[in-house]
């Protein structure tokens, strides 16, 4: 009998505090391979938090983060070894370093003996190439957006953390974006989410999880969380009401 494989992100029990602020309680879930999984909730809910406590930048209180089975490694190096990447909600490019050189950065830190060609082909996937040799810092906000998303994507990574992805793009942009993020779950990795735009979550992924005050109040598909009264009083008198 085959053991079943350990979910690729596991988050338990997780507990986060800012002094007297608790920012995460006791949140749990899990990310399977070739599953997007869309974390939601108000401003301040503890969407950031749960990010930052996977990636290690804060260290939680309680509870455990597990990647494939194993405790999530603390330092950006070890993630991306793990074969974890993210973006991050101000996409953190380096403005002056050109396009390439900005996606070459994860590659070069594994020390990649296959960096440019593996840059070049997710510029190629990403429509990007022909902007390879420009400041990044000169481009639209799109366009940076999708540099940020081809950085993440250079390292062939097994999860993937979108902080915000749809955040500023229009309907053309977002649509496409929509087909990427597919197109990256059916490759069988994982994707984790955080994003306020709700058509967009709704389409994209298998699974809702919302926060609010650091806590799940609610998760399941997008049909089931769209129902439940306690994600409506949440979002009660919100702009972004689901
Ligand atoms: N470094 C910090 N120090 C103190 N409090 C913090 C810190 N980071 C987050 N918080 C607080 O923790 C709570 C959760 O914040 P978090 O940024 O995770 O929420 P969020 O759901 O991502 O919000 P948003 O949708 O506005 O980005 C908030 O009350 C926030 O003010």
């Amino acid at each position: 009998m085959n053991t079943p494989l350990p979910p690729r992100l596991s988050v338990s029990g997780l507990e986060v505090a800012f002094g007297g602020l608790t920012a995460l309680d006791r949140v749990s879930f899990d990310v399977h391979d070739g599953e997007t999984v869309a974390l939601i909730g108000p401003n301040g809910a503890g969407k950031t938090t749960v990010f930052n406590a996977v990636c290690g930048l804060v260290k939680p209180r309680n509870g455990t983060v597990r990647i494939a089975g194993r405790p999530a490694p603390a330092k950006a190096t070890g993630l991306l070894k793990s074969g974890v990447a993210r973006t991050l909600q101000g996409l953190g490019l380096f403005e002056r370093m050109s396009v390439l050189e900005n996606v070459l950065v994860p590659l070069t830190s594994l020390r990649d003996p296959g960096a440019v060609a593996k840059a070049l082909g997710v510029l190629a996937e990403l429509d990007l190439v022909h902007l390879a040799a420009r400041p990044a810092g000169t481009l639209p906000y799109p366009e940076r957006k999708r540099v940020a998303l081809a950085r993440a994507l250079a390292t062939d990574p097994k999860l993937l953390l979108l902080d915000e992805p749809a955040g500023g793009l229009g309907t053309a942009d977002i649509d496409a974006l929509a087909d990427l993020v597919a197109h990256v779950a059916a490759s069988g990795r994982a994707v984790l989410l955080v994003e306020h735009h709700v058509d967009f979550v709704m389409r994209v992924a298998d699974r809702i999880v919302v926060l609010d005050f650091g806590q799940v109040i609610a998760s399941g598909t997008p049909e089931a969380v769209q129902g439940d009264p306690a994600v409506e009083a949440a979002y009660l008198g919100l702009e972004a009401a689901i």
